[in-house]
């Protein structure tokens, strides 16, 4: 999926922005605070319903304005799809696909997967395994439509089971809650670990690009005993459960673990290196969903291309272009970026205080 134009209305500091962007490469250049990653921000929140720099939609409306409004028009036949949202402070949303009402994001969501790049993005792999699990799960999102019904109903049993356990109930109240958690568990499980499986082979190819002085061993826990069987853990757990008021093992603890030279890559990386291997894994999730369903990710890559050697910089560019992705790379400096520029669908936009200007078409 690509964007063939985008408007932002309040959004940040952009009163009112629009922007054609190119099929290829779109550099949004300019100075410290004009706009460029409220830019990135806006296109994120049209795929995930959400920022990815906080997590209260009131921050992101124009001070001294009540909501803000985003519309794109996504690559389609015949003549696009157009999409809208909008956000008030009171958490009001609206959202139209196609001209229609629409009452879930993850309906948008599917229809416009995107991969961000961002310099806080090495939490991946230096923070909680919920980060991990969320880049599987966003990869089934996007590649499996069954998924989504099976993620959702099993976050509805695990909440029900945690609710119950802090209500102190026997565990004869909790059994025929645990038949259905072990149910969609298992299949959110499978799902996890056939995803998993596919998508290592990928990333290692993809690392050996960008870091190829290591080997990456990536090893998915699905988040209980590979001994035990689901059921079992809940039952021996219950005790357990019942003091702590939660669910200790199950689905919702999965974790990849990715190790190089035998140790865990976040304890032997550098922040370098670590920003290069998420950039990689990034990268094989846009290639796995467009080899398995000819899906094409939207790449964000905020103020990140600055801070590769001219080589990485290069290899970037490389296999974006590999990709056929559509790109928007946030910059302060032009000059950095001549070898992002690869393509001749590349745009350059300019960015100043909240203003977006086409500047000129790259060659
Ligand atoms: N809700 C808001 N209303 C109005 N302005 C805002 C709001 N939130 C942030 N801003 C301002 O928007 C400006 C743009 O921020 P943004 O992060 O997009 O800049 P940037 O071009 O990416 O900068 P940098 O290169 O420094 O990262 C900042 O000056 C910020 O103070």
């Amino acid at each position: 999926m690509s964007l063939l134009n985008l408007q932002l209305k309040d959004f940040r500091n952009i009163r009112h922005g629009r922007l054609v962007p190119g099929a290829g490469i779109n550099l949004l250049v300019g100075p410290n605070g004009s706009g460029k990653t409220s830019i990135l921000e806006a296109i994120h929140y049209l795929g995930f319903g959400r920022s990815f720099r906080t997590h209260l939609s009131g921050r992101v409306i124009q001070q001294g304005e009540q909501a803000f409004t985003l519309f794109a028009r996504l690559r389609q036949e015949p003549d696009g799809l157009p999409v809208g949202l909008s956000k008030t402070r009171g958490g009001d949303t609206r959202l139209k696909i196609g001209g229609r009402a629409a009452e879930r994001l993850a309906d948008l969501a599917h229809i416009l997967p995107i991969q961000l790049i961002h310099p806080e993005g090495y939490n991946l792999l230096t923070g909680g395994p919920k980060l991990r699990r969320a880049y599987l799960d966003w990869g089934l999102f996007y590649s499996q439509p069954a998924f989504f019904p099976v993620w959702g109903a099993f976050r509805r049993l695990l909440k029900q089971r945690n609710a119950l356990l802090r209500q102190g109930r026997p565990y004869r109240e909790l059994e025929y809650w645990d038949r259905l958690l072990v149910q969609s568990g298992g299949q959110l499980s499978l799902f996890r670990q056939q995803y998993a499986d596919a998508i290592e082979p990928v990333i290692a190819a993809m690392a050996a690009d960008f870091l190829p002085e290591y080997d990456f061993s990536f090893d998915f826990f699905r988040g209980w005993d590979r001994q035990q069987e689901l059921f079992q853990v809940l039952e021996q757990g219950f005790e357990r459960d019942l003091g702590l008021g939660y669910t200790q093992a199950g689905p919702h603890k999965a974790e990849i673990r990715i190790k190089a030279r035998g140790m865990p890559v976040q304890d032997l990386l550098s922040r370098g290196q670590l920003k290069l291997l998420v950039c990689a894994m990034r990268l094989a999730q846009g290639l796995y969903l467009k080899q398995q369903s000819a899906q094409d990710c939207i790449f964000l890559i905020d103020d990140f291309a600055s801070e590769l050697d001219e080589e990485k910089r290069g290899l970037l560019a490389t296999r974006l272009d590999q990709l056929g992705a559509q790109v928007f790379i946030s910059a302060i400096d032009i000059a950095q970026l001549g070898h992002m520029i690869t393509r001749d669908n590349s745009k350059l936009f300019h960015v100043k205080q909240g203003e977006i200007t086409e500047t000129q078409e790259c060659e």
